[in-house]
């Protein structure tokens, strides 16, 4: 369980997070919100990357900040929006740094810990490239190559911040529906919304650094709570097992006013 209470941030005196609070006891917690609503920041704090002004966060119970260094990546594995560094590490060298939490720092990789690693690589669909330098790969590739090395950590709890960011839609439903199998609670921040709709259990939506709905997926995806917070028009469709969102610009006036003064 990882869970936040009451957080507050602010960058260099700038508030950025007042009172949020998010559960995640099971299944996806999806983070949505406009651009620059705070929810990286919520992200990074709920790993300890940053410290909160005020709020608590636990992971199992145990506030982030008393979990022991080495413990911590054991607890909570991270597909954070950094790009990988430009080094010459192969793909998969750098999947199998996921292991490193698991074994101490003069030992050398196991078996099982090439076994996992590949499997890992499998499950995105990147055994192939496997030798590959890292820094040549596209974005996507990238991206997936991230996604197996947090799989080979093995946590008990995967936080992803925009993990379908570079992956065609084919791969978007791909790692999302892994990320799905696995019995691992997660929080993954998310823009797209029919995704959200499709793979969370729960979502928590910020507005401008505080919670404007928090709940069960179909309880927020709805246009009186979307609209409002981003100032689009909402129309929800039924699919066969979930509702799709369809969005217009709210304000058509002013499109037909440009179109107006183009002529
Ligand atoms: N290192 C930083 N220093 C100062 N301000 C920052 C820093 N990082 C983020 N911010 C500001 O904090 C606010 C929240 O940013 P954050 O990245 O958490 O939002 P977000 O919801 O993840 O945005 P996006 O959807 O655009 O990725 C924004 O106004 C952003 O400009």
């Amino acid at each position: 369980m990882i869970s936040a209470a009451d957080v507050t941030f602010a960058y260099d005196g700038t508030p950025v997070l007042a009172g949020v609070g998010l559960e995640a006891r099971s299944g996806i917690v999806g983070l949505i919100g406009p651009n620059g609503s705070g929810k990286t920041t919520l992200l990074r704090i709920l790993y300890a990357a940053l410290a909160p002004r005020g709020g608590t966060v636990l992971v199992d119970d145990r506030p982030v900040t008393s979990v022991p260094h080495r413990e911590l990546p054991r607890r909570i594995a991270v597909v954070a929006q950094e790009a990988p560094p430009e080094l010459p590490v192969t793909v998969a060298d750098m999947v199998l740094l996921g292991r490193a939490p698991h074994r101490s720092s003069l030992q050398a990789y196991t078996a099982e810990d090439h076994r996992i690693a590949a499997a890992a690589l499998r499950r995105v669909g990147m055994r192939d490239l496997a030798d590959r330098n890292v820094a040549t790969l596209s974005g996507g590739e990238k991206q997936r190559t991230l996604i197996a090395r947090a799989l080979a950590q093995q946590a008990h709890h995967l936080l992803l911040d925009e993990p379908t960011n570079h992956l065609d839609i084919h791969y978007q439903h791909e790692i999302l529906h892994l990320v799905r199998s696995l019995d691992v609670t997660t929080v993954v921040v998310l823009h797209d919304l029919n995704l959200a709709g499709r793979y969370c259990d729960h979502l928590v939506l910020l507005d401008q650094g505080t919670v404007a709905c928090a709940g069960p997926t179909a309880d927020v995806l709805t246009p009186e709570v979307l609209e409002p917070v981003y100032r689009v028009s909402v129309r929800t469709l039924h699919d066969e097992d979930c509702v799709q969102l369809v969005f217009r610009p709210q304000a058509p006036a002013t499109a037909t006013l440009l179109e107006d003064g183009q002529r």
